[in-house]
């Protein structure tokens, strides 16, 4: 089980503008009205060709900790508006304390290769509900979505080599620093150096020595012997800090000695200076000296593409330590995903489309119940299609490219379908098994295996079919143009 990460009231962790609507679908009586919402994003993080779906697990601690305390409600009491009249009226202040969640969620299972458009989480309920809900879902969903991506691409780049994470230090604050170093692990990172992630989160955790240890003596050979003699079962020495083939010759001197005491040195680490270059030279002397399980363990501003450019020199590094770039998102820092309203009820009771106009054909939301199916062949997966819970035939399926409608591909009935989308929380309560981080990561692997080699690739990815139903594609259409009537002037 998940340790509670928050053991606060978290109602508050929101937006004021949801509030204040909040106080005005209250106030007009349409406080209960049904209404679903989509948490999507629009593009893929760092030029990729897909994203890693995680934070679904924060999802339920926050629902968990949803609840207006006295302390909360006496905090809103206090907040005033534009004429120095309280901002909330004390009846709305009472429904709030009184308020038991009672939506449901639909989310897609963490670790799911995911693409733009396709919803993540689909919140339908009391429309207040879902908009208390909206900012928190996104914080808690864009940031872990875009480091577990993040980590899929950097181990991919290592090519099976372990992924230490290294990045607690540069991370964004202690909340980022958790949540970075779970959703490193989810993507494929191999340990963390964040010990309280690794209690919190059951990650294994690693670590090799800083350069003060080796400063803090007066020569680098007696730092690396008392290192050894303090921990001779985790010697990963950092051989840079004055000379780094001079810090190898070190290292082998100790590694030999401890060798007759019956230990083994692990490692040592590069943090500087031409890492190709020098881990081949460090990888000789080791190999010269019969060190050849010694592992070099490389860190120092890394990512995917150094990684990569790395590799195609021949570096014989083993280990990768990964810190900033990797916690950061340092070359992408948000993921950039949105809630959208997709439909709601009228007083009849009848379920009425809704969408966000745009400009750009691509930023106009889908209306509807949105549910995404995965078809797949044994190959692996051959196109995603959204369709409308609310009004869907699914016998055959037509799929439309929304961005070329011309483009209809009727999708065989002899394919496997799956539907992303599964029940995670009804009525409020959490209908969802907790899963294993473990297990987590084992999706991101079989998924990532469901995926063409060119979706996977860093440089120009091919994009990997997603579309509408085609009976979505005509509602979307059909609200287009009712959206653009109601703009239009009389
Ligand atoms: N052979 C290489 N090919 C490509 N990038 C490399 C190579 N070796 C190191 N890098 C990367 O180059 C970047 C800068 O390394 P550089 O050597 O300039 O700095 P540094 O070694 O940290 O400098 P300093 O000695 O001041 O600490 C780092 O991101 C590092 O990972
Ligand atoms: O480069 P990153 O990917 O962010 O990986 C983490 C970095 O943090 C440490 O450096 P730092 O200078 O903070 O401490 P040190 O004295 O131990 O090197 C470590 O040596 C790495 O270089
Ligand atoms: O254990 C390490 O080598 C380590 C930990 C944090 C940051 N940099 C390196």
């Amino acid at each position: 089980m998940l340790t509670n990460i928050y053991e606060t009231s978290l109602a508050l962790l929101t937006d004021l503008y949801q509030l204040t609507m909040s106080q005005g679908y209250w106030k007009s009586g349409r406080s209960e009205r049904e209404a679903v919402f989509h948490l999507f994003f629009r593009s893929n993080p760092f030029r990729g060709g897909y994203t890693i779906a995680a934070g679904l697990e924060y999802i339920f601690d926050y629902l968990k900790q949803f609840r207006f305390t006295a302390e909360d409600i006496k905090y809103l009491s206090q907040l005033e508006g534009n004429d120095g009249r309280p901002l909330f009226a004390t009846e709305f202040l009472t429904y709030l304390s009184e308020l038991k969640l009672s939506c449901d969620l639909d989310a897609v299972p963490e670790g799911t290769v995911v693409f733009p458009h396709e919803p993540l989480v689909r919140v339908k309920g009391p429309i207040l509900q879902c908009q208390l809900l909206e900012t928190a879902l996104l914080n808690l969903i864009n940031f872990q979505t875009l480091i577990a991506t993040k980590s899929a691409r950097i181990c991919a780049a290592t090519g099976g080599d372990p992924v230490l994470e290294f990045g607690l230090r540069r991370a964004q604050g202690i909340d980022g620093g958790l949540a970075a170093s779970r959703a490193a692990y989810i993507g494929g990172c191999a340990a963390t150096s964040n010990v309280l992630a690794g209690k919190l989160f059951e990650i294994p955790v690693k670590g090799t020595h800083a350069h003060s240890w080796v400063m803090s003596f007066d020569d680098e050979l007696s730092a690396f012997e008392e290192y050894a003699h303090a921990m001779p079962n985790n010697c990963v020495f950092l051989v840079d800090t004055y000379d780094t083939l001079e810090g190898v010759r070190n290292a082998i001197r100790v590694g030999l000695r401890l060798r007759e005491a019956g230990h083994e040195m692990v490692g040592i680490r590069l943090d500087s200076g031409d890492l190709a270059q020098l881990s081949i030279e460090a990888r000789q002397l080791l190999d010269a000296a019969g060190l050849t399980s010694v592992a070099i363990v490389a860190s120092n501003d890394l990512d995917e593409a150094v990684i990569t450019s790395l590799k195609a020199q021949g570096a014989t590094i083993a280990v990768w330590g990964v810190g900033t770039k990797l916690v950061t998102a340092y070359d992408q820092p948000a993921l950039g995903g949105v809630y959208k309203l997709g439909a709601i009820k009228n007083e009849k009771g009848e379920w009425q489309p809704k969408l966000k106009l745009s400009e750009q054909a691509i930023k106009t939301s889908t209306p509807g119940m949105l549910q995404v199916r995965r078809f797949q062949n044994e190959a692996g997966a051959v196109a995603d299609v959204m369709f409308n819970e609310l009004n869907a035939n699914l016998d055959t399926v037509v799929m439309v490219d929304p961005l070329d409608p011309i483009n209809r591909q009727p999708l065989d009935g002899g394919l496997n379908a799956v539907d992303l989308l599964v029940p995670v929380v009804r009525n409020g309560d959490i209908v969802y098994r907790h899963e294993s981080l473990t297990t987590i990561r084992e999706r991101v692997e079989q998924q990532l295996a469901l995926f063409h080699v060119g979706v996977r690739r860093h440089e120009n990815p091919q994009p990997y079919p997603v579309g509408l139903e085609q009976e979505l594609y005509d509602l979307k259409t059909e609200w287009i143009h009712r959206a653009r009537s109601i703009q239009t002037p009389l």
